[in-house]
């Protein structure tokens, strides 16, 4: 029976390449035939001659043969790695240091002649190139996570389980490693060095850290394949530890530290060296702690805490007898008292040390964690330093700005049915941090223009992050602030909730920074400003069970759209294992610091329930665990009736006042009076806890998002749009050049499978160049595009002429026309923003023709009987405000159940969805526009369509007869 697991592991892994190859090849193919745009990014310049030829050695043919070989000698690799030496030294760091050569200089030229590789382990890793962007395709992603499962599940099997225990338990010595070598700047060294790596002396002459003592770090590390030793003693970096590279020169990195301001190496970056940085110190020390905090406390109140100030974190660092909790000691708290220089020779290194590279006072506690060994007056000498963990404190702030991306940007646009809501429904973003997802649900909903505004949003938050948040709409949409359509609004989310019309309450990345009794008062605050009408939306990590999900009626689950998520195939563990791992990472880390948590659905569903919140539905990106959760109001619960949590958390009173109401009663228990001002005993750990979460933490968003990206990624869900503005601007945008790469922080929908395998049959007239671009971007959204019928168009009838501008997006038609006939700029991202289905008309909205309003399904899952019906007749489309379609052109598209044989195929303009026994109907429809480019982006609102449908999106019904 092991066997028989081993093999069905062995197969997953096999099918998993499998598909990854395909994806390479096809792309690769695509741009030897001379159509290599890159879907995510750009090339227009040459090679270089060294990383030409580097790249071609480093590239194979992932062929149908090789791909044989491999399953069939099931090792042994075919490829032909060229010599590392050959390499140049192309290193794109993040960010680009001046001595980077494009991807996409190379690229261009490479491709003509190599199907397109995997990136290589042994290559530092380039985010912008082909080749790295195609690891984030859905079908790649899917693939590489069943990889990862599969793998992991492997080894535990196979390896002698003593080995296991042994990974499992002296692991701690990576992050030890991990930060050493940041610290060092190793990677900025080795990287000035290039790909002939660099001998240990050498390094560590430039580093400062023994030879010896960094060689046997390194080979740990290159173990783990974060370096490589590329010959006896010589290392250099690789695709995972370049990706740690500050970009900054060691003359800069040096300085730095001389002038005692160490934290500039992270400016400017992706975050990931502070990420590094943070990870492998602060949490990693108080990870260590956790069982000397959660069992082997003598006091009761320490192991069952919720306070941020007696975490792990607090007993490593000796803070939790001055009840300073993470963000106090960042802040430097109690810093007065603290000695700041200490001669750790003279106390046998007990104590601190004072590090004037790291600019910090490092502590070390005792064997308990409990002593505070900075306790004053035991060393030579107080400083006067404002703040001794300022270096700390900087690079937090730069490790978060990388975190937020781990929700792309866009999956809220399908978190929630957002068209449902009348215009002028206010959405408050409570905890909203600069307003990030704010700004791109503006930008897709709302127009500064026009009678018709659509939704309005105040975004609440600390008045610090207030100041920044208007600050950085001001920059970047200050019509959208000018207007009215978005507010900022100083608010303390454990005091009552100003906004009592609210029709959702947004709270992203907000719960998990709490405990159980304080994510509570903040529900109960926004359950009391309620109306029966208002939605609660929380974006969160969902961790998911590592097993199978039942849907028992003690679950909580029943009833609940989207509860029961997505199991990996057998014999996977169900939630991917590995694959999965950084979520529970990130709820231990989150556990750790602050005693808050990542929740699962239940627990999120329990917690919102004794706060008077029923969860009716949850929804995820393809793949990914972040979860966006709708609840609706419901009475609350007295203690008695509550829920686990609700009974389990809250200390039951002696007797239940009965002249309170439910809602009163949980207030009173949870100290919270009827003014809103806390008044139990826990007042004060709770004022210290809301005044202490002034700095963004995990998942939040430390600058504005790219409305692009989150349209190119997620547009599908994007409806309504009234006028110019951002999304406007953002669409008419150079067309190319401006796509943000992602942050290799993002998490990327990972485990996406497509639920059905469309396949389209596509018959239409195309140029042979767009057919090629659209089965390339049908690829991109994981759709099969089986053929593309390039026969004659039908004859096409006189017609009236087009109002112009077309739109507010003629530029990116423009943009689009361009590509198609051979322009400059990217195709897929001419051809992203198709996936803005702009919304048929609203019942309320009288110039804007027949009303075929609106969706009936909010459903995430597969559409079974769904409809779309973009029409506008010729005569609408001289009237101003009409209904375009997608793309500006007056089109009218049915998709529906297809109902008996396929009598409508082969007709041209008709699309057939094999997987989900669905057509696609594309009527003729007036247009001057020339014919190939008119019936391309006919073509191109097909995909949207078809993406659409792929992904689960509500569709909508026909208009009534
Ligand atoms: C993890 S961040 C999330 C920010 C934002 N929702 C996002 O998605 O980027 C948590 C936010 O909660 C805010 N916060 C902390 N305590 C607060 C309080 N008592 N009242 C209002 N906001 C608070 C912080 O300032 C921070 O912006």
């Amino acid at each position: 029976m092991t066997f028989a697991v081993l093999r069905a592991l062995h197969n997953i892994i096999g099918e998993a390449l499998d598909d990854i190859e395909q994806v390479y090849h096809a792309h690769g193919q695509d741009a030897v035939a001379g159509n290599a745009e890159a879907s995510y990014g750009d090339s227009d310049s040459e090679p270089t001659a060294t990383t030409r030829s580097s790249l071609q050695a480093a590239t194979c043919s992932p062929l149908k043969e090789s791909r044989k070989s491999h399953r069939t000698s099931g090792h042994k690799s075919t490829l032909s790695i060229g010599s590392v030496n050959t390499v140049s030294k192309a290193y794109v760091s993040p960010p680009p240091s001046p001595c980077v050569a494009s991807y996409n200089q190379t690229f261009s030229s490479m491709a003509r002649t190599e199907p397109l590789d995997f990136p290589s382990l042994d290559s530092p890793c380039d985010p912008t190139c082909q080749s790295e962007i195609l690891t984030s395709h859905p079908k790649v992603m899917a693939a590489i996570n069943r990889i990862i499962s599969a793998c992991g599940q492997m080894t535990a099997t196979v390896q002698a389980p003593f080995l296991t225990i042994c990974d499992s338990t002296m692991g701690y010595h990576l992050p030890s490693c991990m930060r050493i070598v940041e610290a060092g700047n190793i990677v900025e060294v080795l990287r000035e060095s290039g790909v002939e790596g660099l001998h240990i002396g050498v390094l560590s002459e430039r580093s400062g850290i023994e030879a010896s003592k960094l060689a046997h770090i390194l080979r740990l590390l290159a173990t783990h394949h974060i370096f490589r030793e590329i010959s006896p003693d010589v290392f250099a970096l690789n695709r995972i530890s370049s990706l740690m590279d500050s970009g900054r020169t060691t003359q800069e990195l040096s300085e730095y530290q001389t002038t005692g301001r160490p934290e500039l190496k992270y400016q400017g970056t992706n975050g990931i060296a502070a990420f590094v940085g943070l990870c492998s110190d602060e949490i990693n020390k108080s990870s260590a702690y956790m069982t000397e905090t959660y069992l082997l406390s003598t006091s009761p109140k320490v192991r069952g805490a919720t306070e941020p100030t007696l975490t792990p974190f607090c007993f490593a660092f000796g803070t939790a007898r001055r009840g300073i909790d993470y963000f106090g000691w960042l802040e430097g708290e109690g810093a007065s008292s603290i000695e700041h220089h200490f001669d750790p020779g003279a106390e046998m290194g007990i104590g601190s040390v004072y590090s004037p590279a790291l600019g910090i006072t490092e502590s070390f506690s005792d064997a308990h964690g409990n002593a505070d060994l900075q306790s004053p007056g035991s060393t030579s000498e107080l400083l006067p330093v404002e703040n001794p963990n300022r270096f700390r404190l900087e690079r937090f702030g730069k490790a978060m700005s990388g975190t937020g991306s781990w929700e792309a940007p866009g999956a809220v646009f399908n978190g929630f049915d957002w068209e449902s809501l009348p215009p002028d429904s206010i959405v408050v973003d409570v905890g909203g941090g600069i307003g990030s997802t704010s700004m791109l649900l503006a930008s897709a909903f709302s127009s500064p223009e026009g009678e018709n505004r659509g939704l309005k949003f105040i975004i609440q938050d600390r008045s610090v992050v207030v100041e920044m948040g208007e600050k950085a709409w001001m920059d970047k949409c200050p019509e959208l602030l000018n207007s009215g359509i978005a507010v900022f609004q100083v608010h303390d989310f454990f005091t009552p909730q100003p906004i009592r019309n609210a029709s959702v309450f947004l709270l992203r990345v907000v719960l998990h920074d709490w405990p159980d009794d304080y994510a509570r008062k903040i529900l109960l605050h926004l359950r009391e400003a309620a109306t029966s009408d208002t939605k609660l939306l929380l974006a969160d990590f969902v961790l998911p069970l590592a097993c199978a999900e039942t849907m028992s009626t003690d679950s909580g689950l029943e009833g609940i759209e989207g509860a029961q998520g997505v199991s990996a195939p057998a014999p996977l563990l169900a939630n991917f294992g590995k694959a999965s791992a950084n979520v529970y990472w990130m709820d231990l880390t989150m556990n750790v610091m602050f005693n808050s948590q990542e929740r699962t659905l239940r627990e999120i569903v329990s917690l919102a329930l004794s706060a008077g919140w029923k969860v009716v539905r949850v929804t995820h990106a393809p793949g990914s665990l972040f979860g966006h959760i709708v609840a609706v109001p419901v009475p609350v619960p007295t203690p008695r009736q509550g829920s686990r949590s609700l009974r389990n958390s809250v200390s039951p009173s002696k007797s239940a006042s009965p002249s309170l109401t439910p809602l009163e009663e949980t207030k009173k228990r949870l100290g919270i009076s009827q003014d809103g001002e806390n008044s139990s005993p826990e007042v004060d750990l709770s004022r210290r806890a809301s005044v202490r979460c002034n700095t963004p933490t995990f998942g939040s968003r430390m600058e504005l998002s790219s409305v692009k990206e989150a349209l190119t990624r997620f547009g599908g869900g994007v409806k309504r749009y009234r006028g110019p503005g951002v999304l406007g601007r953002a669409l008419a945008s150079s067309p190319s050049t401006s796509k943000k790469t992602p942050s290799p922080l993002t998490i990327l929908p990972s485990l996406y499978t497509s639920p059905s395998g469309l396949n389209i049959t596509i018959a239409s007239p195309l140029q042979e160049k767009a057919s090629k671009s659209i089965k390339r971007h049908a690829s991109l959204a994981n759709i099969n595009c089986s053929s593309l019928d390039l026969g004659p168009a039908p004859p096409i009838p006189t017609l009236p002429q087009l109002p112009t501008p077309l739109s507010p997006r003629s530029g990116f038609m423009d943009s689009f026309k361009n590509k198609l006939e051979g322009g400059s700029g990217s195709l897929s991202s001419a051809l992203a923003p198709s996936h803005i289905l702009r919304s048929p008309i609203r019942d309320s909205d009288s110039t804007t023709g027949p009303s075929h309003r609106r969706s009936d399904s909010t459903s995430s899952s597969m559409p079974t009987a769904k409809t779309v019906t973009r029409r506008a007749s010729s005569a609408q489309l001289n009237q101003p405000q009409l209904p375009m379609g997608p793309l500006g052109s007056p089109l009218s598209m049915t998709v529906g159940r297809r109902v008996g044989g396929n009598s409508r195929l082969p007709r041209p303009n008709v699309l057939r969805f094999p997987g989900v026994d669905i057509d696609a109907q594309v009527e003729e429809a007036p247009s001057t526009v020339g014919n190939s480019p008119a019936r391309t982006r006919k073509m191109s609102s097909v995909l949207a369509v078809a993406a659409r449908i792929e992904r689960g999106l509500s569709l909508r019904r026909p208009p009534p007869s």
